[in-house]
């Protein structure tokens, strides 16, 4: 079982047992609700009645579980009834908008500024107390919240790129609508719904209470509540009960809502749910240890990441091996999909949700002079030595500057992190924008980061990135989404901030043999989550030990098109590694030997590593 289905066993247990002991009680052996028995008034729980009797001598434990079954059905109904009108009108008013928004999502919103309570009351009253009109009133009364929910998530989703494409495509509103947007706005419409079932309750509950919601003798956690005030000092218990239940259930139903949100959004932006369910936390971090004088800055030694739970099988990375040592710059290549940005992500104990260090270490030498295992490092390890030792730059600056904030405020906050002193940090904010070649920085300082060129956010981005003097700095493809003469600005700026900072180590993740060569001392070469093979960069682009490596070198475009050699085939997705290497099926030098077993890395000379067994025949 998929660990999104686990995450649904314990309020699906919870809510199914409701449902079902409600829609059980015709047949369930209880005593019968209406059934008086005066004399045993207000007894406490006995054999006979499992939770006493009331203020009539009924049996408490069926009116309760009768009780919630009006409560439910009154709840849930008009819960869901309430949903598909008010996600018809919000799809309908945030799609179309003008005059169609006007009737729909605008028209229902007039509902809002009559006090919820009243309305329902005028209902009621309107059209007489019983099951029905309650249902109607909470329908009318939840309508609009959904609308405008749905509404605003439509209008956020309509503006973006998938939208356009379906429209481009020809598709027709319909579909996109049911399609393409409602999905997407799934998420939301659940948060919604738990809120609304759980406010059904109360409301139910409080028009039973008033005497206008079910009528007696038919039984409601609302009219218990109100029968029990009555009689409060003499059989307290009569109140807990139905308060109980009507606590656990919206609980329960709140707990369902919120883990069918993280489930059905494939995102996983909730995941790790709430409460008890929560993802286990990481092993507990190891004692830093002092390091031996001649450590490397990063030892990474057969590092394995994989998705969490059962399916443990699914490495995404494994056997990656890479040292940095000080001042050092290591380039991490290979084609999309290899693990480079997750090899990188787990330095900084960022993996995405469901993704952990499964295997390995990852030694990082600090500034103090011990031995941080990074493989095993908690979450608040990390909090220590993000920004001050290890610090990262993100591929897409737009997307990982705070749209909000000036850029200097966000360099200020990030100084502030490290503790430096408030007096001294507007000045280190203009000096780190002028170190990274933002012109004019006394005034760029107050720009926000939509008023900066692509170039510019980089940058900025950057000064980010070394603002507290990190040790270990992660670049993601810092230049990849930037056009070619700025890429060359950036690069030059990471081999100036290399010579302003020269114990730094670097670690440079691309697809561009080009920067490779510009910029490395070492490349690691990956492919299919694998290290295949390392070494210093003018040995290996010289002489590459590995098809793969002499494919990727083959497959750059120089001095004429005509050399440009692709590589057959692409990378394995992870559930279908081949079983032996990894390249096998995709390399002029396989034989059945290569893909009957991984290859072990063999050290063709002195700081290099290969994991190919015919690496003598790859020149
Ligand atoms: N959140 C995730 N959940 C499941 N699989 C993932 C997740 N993120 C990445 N992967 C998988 O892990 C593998 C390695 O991805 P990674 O992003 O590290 O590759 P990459 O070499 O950095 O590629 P790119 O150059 O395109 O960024 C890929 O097969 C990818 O599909």
């Amino acid at each position: 079982m998929s660990r999104a289905a686990r995450k649904l066993i314990l309020p699906g247990i919870l809510v199914g047992l409701l449902v079902a002991v409600v829609l059980l009680a015709p047949v369930l052996p209880l005593a019968d609700v209406r059934m008086m028995d005066v004399p045993g008034r207000f007894s406490g729980p006995s054999a006979e009645h499992w939770l006493g009797q009331d203020e009539f001598g009924r049996d408490v434990l069926a009116r309760l579980i009768w009780g919630g079954r009006a409560s439910l059905f009154i709840a849930v109904g008009s819960a869901l009834a309430a949903a598909v009108l008010g996600t018809t009108l919000g799809l309908l008013g945030g799609y179309f908008r003008g005059v169609v928004e006007l009737v729909t999502v605008r028209a229902s919103e007039v509902i809002l500024c009559l006090p919820p309570l009243l309305l329902a009351l005028l209902v009621v009253t309107l059209l007489g107390a019983g099951t029905g009109p309650l249902i109607l009133a909470l329908t009318l009364l939840y309508t609009p919240n959904y609308a405008r929910v749905v509404y605003a998530a439509t209008l956020q989703v309509r503006s973006l790129d998938f939208v356009t494409a379906q429209r481009a495509m020809g598709a027709h509103p319909l579909a996109i609508l049911t399609r393409t947007i409602l999905p997407n706005v799934l998420p939301p419409l659940l948060v919604q719904m738990s809120l609304v079932v759980a406010s059904a309750m109360v409301i139910e509950s409080g028009l039973s209470f008033l005497g206008l919601g079910v009528v007696p003798p038919t039984p409601s956690w609302g009219l218990m509540i109100r029968a029990a005030r009555g009689a409060m000092e003499v059989a307290p218990m009569l109140l807990v009960w139905p308060s109980l239940a009507l606590a656990g259930t919206i609980l329960s139903f709140n707990l369902l809502c919120d883990r069918l949100q993280s489930v059905l959004d494939p995102r996983q932006i909730t995941a790790g749910g709430a409460l008890w369910l929560h993802r286990p936390a990481r092993k507990a971090a190891a004692a830093p240890q002092p390091a031996a004088p001649d450590a490397p800055l990063l030892r990474i030694r057969d590092l394995a990441i994989a998705v969490e739970g059962p399916r443990h099988g699914l490495d995404l990375v494994r056997r990656a091996d890479v040292t940095v040592l000080p001042g050092q710059t290591v380039a991490l290549v290979g084609e999309s999909g290899s693990g480079k940005t997750l090899t990188s992500l787990a330095l900084m104990g960022l993996l995405p949700d469901r993704l952990a260090v499964t295997g390995g270490e990852a030694l990082y030498t600090t500034r103090e002079g011990t031995t941080v295992d990074l493989a095993q490092l908690d979450d608040e390890g990390f909090r220590r030595l993000r920004s001050t030792e290890i610090s990262m730059v993100f591929q897409d600056a737009a997307a990982a500057l705070n749209p909000v904030l000036r850029i200097g405020d966000q360099l200020a906050e990030t100084l502030r992190v490290a503790g430096t002193p408030e007096a001294g940090i507007p000045a280190r904010v203009v000096d780190l924008l002028r170190q990274v070649g933002i012109p004019d920085p006394e005034r760029r300082c107050r720009a926000y980061p939509h008023e900066l060129s692509g170039g510019q956010r980089q940058r900025a981005m950057i000064a980010l990135a070394v603002a507290n003097s990190p040790r270990l700095l992660l670049a993601d493809e810092p230049t990849t989404a930037l056009d070619p003469t700025i890429q060359a600005q950036i690069l030059q700026l990471f081999l100036q901030l290399k010579r302003d900072t020269p114990g730094m180590g670097l670690v440079f993740v691309t697809h561009d043999l080009a920067v490779v060569a510009e910029i490395a001392d070492r490349v690691v070469v990956m492919y299919a989550g694998e290290v295949v093979e390392q070494g210093p960069v003018a040995e290996v682009f010289a002489r590459p030990r590995h098809p793969y490596t002499a494919a990727l070198i083959a497959s750059v475009p120089e001095g004429g098109a005509e050399r440009l050699v692709a590589i057959p085939g692409s990378v394995p997705p992870p559930h279908a590694m081949p079983p032996g290497c990894r390249f096998a099926p995709r390399c002029d030098f396989a034989r059945p030997l290569c893909e009957a077993a991984a290859p072990v890395a063999s050290a063709p000379a002195e700081g290099r590593s290969t994991r190919c067994i015919r690496w003598k025949e790859v020149t």
